[in-house]
């Protein structure tokens, strides 16, 4: 279970980012975040796997508090926290195989790490998954050979190699196409479910927020404006998170499936 109570997040001097956040995620219950740019988004993500350091408040992932840890401490608690990203983050040299096992580093030692000697046994998890996905077929090519969508998988499996407790996604799938995005939210909501993981997403298009996840939190400068099940995220909620900020109508509402299509109208 994560448990934000009171995140407070300021950079320097500016004034905070996230305010007095509050927002608990049990179970496996797949999480959108949606607001305009600057909303706080991937800050609150970040504060969650500690990339940024949170200014006051508590985290805490399944009982263990992440705002005060440090060193190895912190080390061994964040590889229980996978993070896919929306530009990947893959080695392009490596292959598929070796940046998946990069998913172990946090759990082998130097050694192992620096001649890539990994476990049998993470060897195995690697194909299994690779398998769930559909890309062990390219587990020897080399990551910059695939597609956008296939690199997204191997992002998505690299992080499940962590033995998360949790997952989360920046943006994921903002530098797909339309259907890939379709295609990599599902995975996300099966995998979610199959593995009994919470998964908290960072999402700018509300239709994919609403179509694949069960629940929305919508930020704005910082606070929490709405948070529900998407069948609540009308128009009212749309108009409280986005009104009077300049966004892209169709970046935001494109239904799935369309490129288009606005749903801003739907309050079902
Ligand atoms: N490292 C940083 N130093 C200073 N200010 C930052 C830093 N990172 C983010 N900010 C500021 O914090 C605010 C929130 O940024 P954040 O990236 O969390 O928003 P977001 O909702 O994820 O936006 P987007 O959808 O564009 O990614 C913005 O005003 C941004 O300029």
């Amino acid at each position: 279970m994560l448990e934000i109570s009171k995140l407070v997040k300021r950079y320097g001097r500016d004034k905070p980012v996230l305010k007095e956040l509050d927002l608990t995620v049990e179970g496996s219950s797949v999480v959108s975040i949606v607001g305009a740019s600057g909303a706080g988004k991937s800050t609150m993500l970040r504060c969650i796997n500690r990339l940024v350091e949170p200014t006051s408040g508590s985290i805490k992932l399944n009982g263990t508090e992440l705002v005060r840890l440090k060193g190895r401490e912190l080390r061994r608690t964040r590889r229980k926290i996978g993070m896919v990203f929306q530009g990947f983050n893959l080695i392009d040299r490596l292959t598929v195989m070796e940046n998946v096992l990069a998913g172990r580093l946090g759990y082998v030692n130097l050694f192992q790490a620096i001649t890539r000697r990994y476990p049998q046994s993470d060897i195995e998890r690697a194909f299994q998954l690779m398998e769930r996905v559909g890309i062990a077929h390219y587990a020897n090519k080399r990551a910059d050979e695939l597609s956008g969508g296939e690199r997204q998988r191997v992002g998505v499996v690299r992080a499940l190699m962590q033995e998360p407790e949790i997952l989360l996604a920046d943006e994921p799938t903002a530098s797909l196409d339309p259907r890939t995005s379709e295609q990599i939210m599902k995975l996300l909501h099966s995998l979610a479910h199959e593995l009994s993981l919470p998964v908290l997403i960072n999402i700018h298009n509300v239709a994919q927020a609403k179509a694949y996840t069960e629940r929305i939190v919508g930020l704005r400068h910082g606070r929490m404006i709405f948070d529900g099940a998407p069948a609540g995220f009308g128009k009212e909620a749309l108009d409280a998170i986005y009104g009077g900020i300049e966004t892209a109508e169709e970046e935001i509402t494109a239904e799935p499936g369309r490129s288009t299509q606005g749903v801003a109208h739907d309050s079902t």
